[in-house]
């Protein structure tokens, strides 16, 4: 067991540094707005008449207790019974030897570097990249908990520089939307269930919730959090709803890093 998860521990560091390396290349190459939309020639796409029809790639972020988890559930079901195909992820996902290592850290049952963490997290989104594209092109809609907004906004509130924290997400999927749950932290820690995970504590939400604002783009919405939740999931619906139909009608895919 510490064999194979120290196997996959050097195996993702290596890929980690191979990004981190790989992404000066990107930058350089990339025009300065990397989320150009482009078609992803396939197969396996779902074509109806010429139009690639493909499901959304919704995103939900905020403050830990802003209510993501919540809102995923209720979407999920809402999608659902409008007939669509739709699936809910989160981040990190803990069922994978990476996500074990990161659900270790987490519960401070493990200690790594910071850089070292960022990393893995990373590679957790990178091992189910294949995975997302398929299910999008075979028209599944997919409701994320988490993505590489996190990644970049809890690593960086630990001080890292935050273009090195983005480095390893270019060329991951840019979201089709990016639903973020906007609450103060102090109005977050009062809903309580902080439990004894590494990042719940009131002062480095604070720090958090500043990184966010610096990732702000054009596929974010801002939604008030501190709303009741059914009044949060009315707004959450519409948006959502408008993504479906857009990506329906073919709407192109982007990648990270969005401007
Ligand atoms: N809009 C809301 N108003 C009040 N309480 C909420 C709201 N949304 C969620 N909660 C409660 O806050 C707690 C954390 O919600 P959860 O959905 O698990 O958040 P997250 O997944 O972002 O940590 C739960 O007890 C939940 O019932
Ligand atoms: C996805 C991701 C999460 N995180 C953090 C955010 C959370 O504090 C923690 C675990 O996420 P999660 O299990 O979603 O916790 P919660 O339900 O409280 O939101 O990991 C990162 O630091 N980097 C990442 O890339």
């Amino acid at each position: 067991m510490t064999h194979a998860c120290s196997f996959t521990l050097s195996k993702a560091l290596n890929f980690g540094a191979l990004f981190v390396r790989r992404s000066k290349f990107h930058l350089n190459c990339l025009p300065k707005c990397s989320c150009t939309p482009f078609r992803m020639e396939s197969s396996s796409s779902l074509r109806i008449g010429n139009i690639d029809s493909r499901g959304a790639l919704v995103v939900l972020e905020g403050l830990d207790r802003c209510g993501k988890t919540s809102q995923c559930s209720r979407l999920l079901s809402y999608l659902e019974g409008l007939g669509h195909s739709v699936e809910l992820w989160r981040f990190p996902d803990r069922t994978t030897s990476v996500g074990q290592m990161i659900s270790a850290y987490l519960s401070n049952q493990s200690h790594l570097d910071d850089h070292t963490i960022h990393l893995l997290f990373s590679a957790n989104r990178w091992e189910k990249r294949s995975m997302m594209e398929a299910k999008l092109k075979a028209g599944t809609t997919l409701i994320v908990d988490r993505y590489s907004y996190s990644g970049v906004a809890f690593s960086s509130a630990k001080g890292i520089d935050i273009e090195w924290c983005k480095a390893p997400e270019i060329g991951l999927l840019a979201p089709d939307s990016v639903l973020y749950l906007d609450i103060p932290p102090e109005k977050a820690a009062e809903r309580g269930g902080y439990g004894g995970e590494r990042y719940e504590h009131l002062e480095f939400q604070r720090k958090v919730a500043q990184c966010y604002q610096m990732l702000r783009d054009s596929s974010w919405k801002i939604i008030d959090a501190c709303q009741s939740i059914e009044d949060v999931e009315k707004q959450l619906k519409e948006i959502v709803l408008d993504q479906v139909t857009a990506c329906k009608k073919g709407k192109p895919f982007s990648l990270l890093w969005s401007c």
